[in-house]
């Protein structure tokens, strides 16, 4: 089967006259993490939310295979980990899940510790490390072809990291990844290839080292 490609493209953005995003392009194939680095402030979120369809830009081309994608927080094609919490407080856990998670995925997600231990509970009830790795299996075993994940390792102890680092090559296996968080030495070892967001516009980086040349870490 040929995997499906997300493309995001032309991406323009200004606040209150301030460009963040210029003609930004990004894609990524089902069955690879990209990971998107870049200085704080500088626009990953926003860009983020914009390909999930939440944040209206001056102009944007989002699509799967050429086809054109408006809300895609609607159709489901396209799952979103938001910075902060996103789970409403009060909820039960069991309930929520069976709404965000995937039928065909459900029995690998039920078994899941992570899920498990906290599902007669509500979601006011988990510490914020355990509601963020709640938040995030949810993702990762929602119905979409391709996630977006903004800082998924921060809040998380490290060895929720290696747990997490797993899980998202399991992930990857039949979804298409982007993934940005501050800690890039995480961003890199789990990503096939690396893309810099830098003064507005996105760069393929090849070597690692190059992230000093532009000035995202002093060293590497
Ligand atoms: N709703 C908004 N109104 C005005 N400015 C905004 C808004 N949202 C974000 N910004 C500004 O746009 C820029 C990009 O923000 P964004 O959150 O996308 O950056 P980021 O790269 O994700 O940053 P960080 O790494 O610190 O999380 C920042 O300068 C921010 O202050």
């Amino acid at each position: 089967m040929v995997p499906l490609s997300l493309k995001a493209d032309s991406i323009t953005l200004e606040f209150k006259g301030r460009k963040i995003l210029q003609d930004v392009h990004i894609d990524c194939q089902q069955g690879e993490i990209v990971g998107l680095l870049g200085r704080n402030g500088c626009g990953k979120s926003s860009l983020l939310k914009i390909i999930f369809g939440t944040l209206k830009p001056i102009y944007k081309y989002v699509g799967i295979n050429g086809e054109v994608l408006q809300d895609n927080f609607s159709d489901r094609r396209i799952a979103y980990l938001p910075q902060h919490n996103y789970l409403p407080k009060g909820l039960k856990v069991d309930e929520v899940a069976r709404l965000m998670v995937g039928q065909n995925q459900w029995g690998n997600f039920e078994r899941q510790p992570g899920y498990t231990d906290y599902k007669n509970k509500r979601t006011d009830q988990l510490s914020g490390g355990e509601l963020r790795r709640l938040e995030m299996l949810m993702v990762l075993y929602s119905p979409a072809d391709f996630l977006l994940l903004d800082e998924p390792f921060t809040h998380i102890s490290p060895v929720m990291t290696d747990w997490f680092k797993e899980q998202l090559l399991e992930a990857r296996k039949t979804k298409g990844i982007i993934v940005t968080d501050h800690q890039y030495l995480n961003i890199i070892d789990v990503s096939d290839r690396i893309v810099l967001l830098n003064n507005g516009v996105t760069k393929p980086i090849v070597d690692p080292k190059e992230l000093m040349q532009y000035g995202y870490v002093k060293n590497i």
